[in-house]
């Protein structure tokens, strides 16, 4: 498996099954895409106040009824979430026929063709971190997840003040002194320090760190 970065916008997810698992999945489609949830019953997280909005049909399609929901809703892809081994493992072939992606959620191994995991994620925007066991243990993306969270606090923050600060320097430096002071100023403690302080005091540190790289590192660094 290959892990990449998918843009949803203007695309929809169609989650077969509304009960915790499709719950979880159909939350974190909707930041992005529209989506669609099938489902004879609705497991109560759906109710709760920071639900995003998905479209809920209530239904309990059979084997047979799975192609006419793909041609309904015309998803970019589907998630197989019911607790219906054989319905998910129909949902997976008609996703498979259709070259549309499927996330199989009681699947950890035997994946269908094409199929796509959710990986654990940490976001600070714009930073994302995501981490899979390539199915084997989901327990421990969660795990590796927590421990992540803590260890990326105001990765945002520096995401976007050193996007800024490469956009500055591209009219005056050149592109080996840019990524020095660039990888100076990511690696430096006090930089990440000023950061809880607001990304005003940052700035300033970030600006004397990097005066300060002018006299000392070569730059030979190139991995
Ligand atoms: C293959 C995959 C397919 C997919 O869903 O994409 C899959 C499959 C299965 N999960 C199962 C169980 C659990 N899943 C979780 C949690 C998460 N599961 C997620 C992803 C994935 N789960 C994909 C692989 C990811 C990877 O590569 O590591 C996460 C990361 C993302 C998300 O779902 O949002 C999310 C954590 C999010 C977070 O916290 O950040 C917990 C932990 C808990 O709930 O505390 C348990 C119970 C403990 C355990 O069993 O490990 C079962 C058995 C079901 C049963 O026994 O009936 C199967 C099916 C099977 O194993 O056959
Ligand atoms: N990938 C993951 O992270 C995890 C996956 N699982 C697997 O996911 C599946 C679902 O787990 P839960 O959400 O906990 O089960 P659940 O029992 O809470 O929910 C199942 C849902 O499927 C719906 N459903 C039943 N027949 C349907 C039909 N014909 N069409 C559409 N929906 C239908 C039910 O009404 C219910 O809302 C299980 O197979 C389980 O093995 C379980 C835990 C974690």
């Amino acid at each position: 498996m290959i892990p990449l970065y998918h843009d949803f916008s203007d695309a929809t997810v169609l989650v077969f099954g509304g009960g915790s698992v499709g719950a979880r999945k159909a939350k974190r489609f909707a930041a992005e895409a529209e989506v669609v949830v099938v489902s004879p019953t609705f497991d109560d997280r759906f109710d709760a106040d920071d639900f995003p909005a998905v479209d809920r049909i209530q239904a309990a399609p059979s084997i047979e009824d799975v192609p006419e929901w793909f041609d309904r809703v015309e998803p970019a892809l589907v998630v197989a979430a019911t607790d219906d081994g054989d319905l998910n493992a129909a949902v997976a072939d008609v996703a498979a026929e259709r070259d549309v992606l499927v996330n199989q959620t009681d699947h950890a191994g035997d994946r269908a063709v094409g199929s796509v995991v959710v990986p654990a994620t940490v976001e600070d925007d714009p930073v994302s971190v995501a981490i899979s066991t390539g199915g084997q243990s989901p327990a421990l993306s969660r795990y590796l997840r927590q421990q992540i969270e803590a260890e990326i606090e105001n990765a945002g923050a520096m995401a976007e003040l050193t996007g800024q600060l490469r956009e500055d320097l591209k009219a005056s430096q050149p592109p080996a002194e840019r990524r020095e002071a660039i990888r100076e100023v990511v690696r430096s403690p006090s930089v990440w320090k000023a950061l809880h302080s607001g990304i005003a005091k940052a700035e300033h540190e970030a600006t004397r760190v990097m005066a300060q790289d002018d006299h000392g590192d070569d730059g030979s660094d190139a991995e």
